[in-house]
């Protein structure tokens, strides 16, 4: 940085400062000029621009700024700024929290206690606008009316409860809106906005509706001996074969059928060649993150192109979660699943006038931040298998008197379906897969929860019961274990802060119990 440069910049900041916001502007075009990469030019014109309402080009200066020092925090702040003003909330809230992380960090590795890190940023500002932005969204997103209607993502929550903000820590958590006094009493239930199965069952020994994932089929090979025998475990339930394009995607019902046309397949179906590409890679490298983002940007499109709103409002419901663009480190097989990707929606946005939707939409940053909201927030899916589900029919079409069940020749004791179910437990019966609930994945941890969940018998929704004998009065924050809550304390931190990058505070931890 030359002298010159600084001693414009000076006089600019001079004239700010009597607020004479021209002539200021004026220096510190001067200043660049000299010196391209003085980005603390570039963050001073911003707020110059910005005190003019000019918030176009104090938006595009301070994203210069942090182009060339993208430790420069001030700059991070005056683009969150100015993206609040276009009422980009979710990208003005991550800018703060970039600055955020960082004073944390920073303070964390020198042990000091500061207000203020080496940029000047008061730190007490950048929280409370944090929480001025959080609770916007909130009251935005998670309103009692927003939750029970219907959406286009059909997800019915039974508003037992609210979801809320903590703060810039613990961000949003979900709280009850009244006692609980029966514990048999869901708290809530809910559909995913997306779900999608394991690659690993895409293969001609199961058959699982694409939508909710509920098993059709699952062949003999994969029981063990004895259950082999028994015929009543193989015979195929109807299902519903896409009759469009693919001829390839098979549903439980003509519901499940329409749903995902309504939602993801009407986009998807025609590109099946591409498609059917990205499933044998991902069944090889068993993957499904790049599966569930497949859907989420078909979702978030077709909501921009049929709902005609602003890029940011389709994207919401999946970017209200929590995410971490510096923490994605992804692997060269998911780069990989990212060129599939981007070939299945060139096919799909190939008119001219899709260029510029394709570019917001689909590229690497987008990637990464889909994978960190599924990395950090979407939940493991495991919908009864045929086993179970006809060990369930059978248990709730018996008699009282009766105390067994019959599956095929094999006589079940009803007292120990438990122990039946254990010894035939094969790992290949289960179909498994993940799914993104809005609320339930706003629960935060604890290991000592409240509540736990439980999958619907027959599909991908799933349900919040309070834990026994845990007192639950209106108010209360709900929990949810993300672990196994038995495991030793060092072993919960470890897997919580490597799954979930989080320090686990409860006081079972506290006490490193
Ligand atoms: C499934 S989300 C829960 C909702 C989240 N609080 C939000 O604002 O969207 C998981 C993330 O919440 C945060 N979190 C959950 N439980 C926590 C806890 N006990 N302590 C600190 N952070 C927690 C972590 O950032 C974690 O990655």
């Amino acid at each position: 940085m030359t002298e010159t440069t600084t001693s414009l910049r000076e006089i600019g900041n001079k004239f700010f400062k009597e607020k004479r916001l021209n002539l200021a502007i004026e220096n510190y075009n001067k200043a660049i000029e000299f010196d391209p990469s003085d980005y603390q030019s570039y963050t001073n014109r911003s707020l110059a621009y910005f005190q003019k309402k000019e918030y176009e080009n104090s938006l595009e200066d301070s994203k210069e700024a942090i182009k060339i020092n993208p430790q420069w925090d001030k700059a991070h702040y005056r683009y969150s700024m100015a993206l609040k003003q276009f009422n980009r909330l979710d990208e003005s809230l991550r800018s703060l929290y970039i600055i955020y992380n960082r004073f944390y960090n920073s303070t964390n590795n020198n042990n000091t206690t500061t207000s203020s890190n080496s940029n000047n940023i008061d730190i007490n500002l950048i929280t409370k606008e944090i929480d001025n932005i959080q609770k916007l969204l909130i009251s935005n997103r998670y309103s009692k009316d927003i939750i029970s209607q219907s959406e286009t993502f059909s997800n019915s929550i039974n508003a037992n409860v609210k979801v809320d903000y903590i703060n810039a820590n613990l961000g949003k958590s979900v709280f009850l809106i009244k006692d609980i006094t029966n514990y048999n009493q869901p708290l809530i239930s809910e559909n995913p906005l997306v779900s999608n199965l394991s690659s690993l069952y895409f293969d001609e020994n199961y058959k699982s509706c694409f939508h909710c994932l509920k098993s059709i089929f699952v062949n003999e090979s994969c029981y063990g001996e004895k259950m082999k025998k028994q015929k009543e475990l193989f015979i195929e339930k109807p299902s519903f074969t896409c009759d469009k394009n693919c001829k390839f995607e098979v549903y439980c019902s003509e519901n499940c059928k329409n749903e995902a046309w309504k939602q993801y397949h009407n986009l998807l179906c025609p590109n099946y060649d591409l498609i059917l590409k990205l499933y044998g890679f991902c069944r090889i490298k068993n993957q499904i993150f790049p599966l569930v983002i497949m859907k989420m940007l078909a979702i978030v499109l077709n909501d921009l192109k049929n709902n005609k709103k602003s890029l940011e409002d389709s994207l919401s419901p999946f970017t209200s979660f929590q995410y971490d663009l510096s923490d994605s480190i992804l692997s060269d097989d998911q780069l990989i699943a990212y060129a599939f990707i981007i070939d299945i929606f060139k096919s799909i946005l190939k008119e001219k006038n899709d260029e510029i939707i394709f570019n917001q939409l689909i590229n690497k940053e987008r990637y990464y931040q889909f994978n960190s909201i599924l990395k950090l927030n979407s939940s493991d899916v495991q919908p009864l298998s045929i086993l179970e589900e006809l060990i369930d029919n059978k248990v709730s079409k018996a008699g009282i008197k009766e105390t067994n069940i019959k599956i095929g020749d094999e006589v079940i004791e009803i007292d120990s379906i438990g122990e039946f179910l254990e010894k035939n437990k094969l790992p290949t019966i289960s179909i498994k897969g993940v799914g993104l609930y809005r609320v339930i994945n706003s629960i935060n941890h604890s290991c000592e929860p409240n509540v736990f969940c439980s999958f619907s018998k027959n599909d991908h929704s799933m349900t919040i019961y309070p834990t026994p004998k845990m007192q639950l009065k209106k108010g209360q924050e709900i929990n949810i274990s993300y672990i196994n809550e038995d495991l030793p304390f060092s072993q919960r931190q470890k897997l919580l802060k490597e799954n979930y990058s989080f320090n686990c505070n409860c006081k079972k931890c506290k006490n490193k119990e």
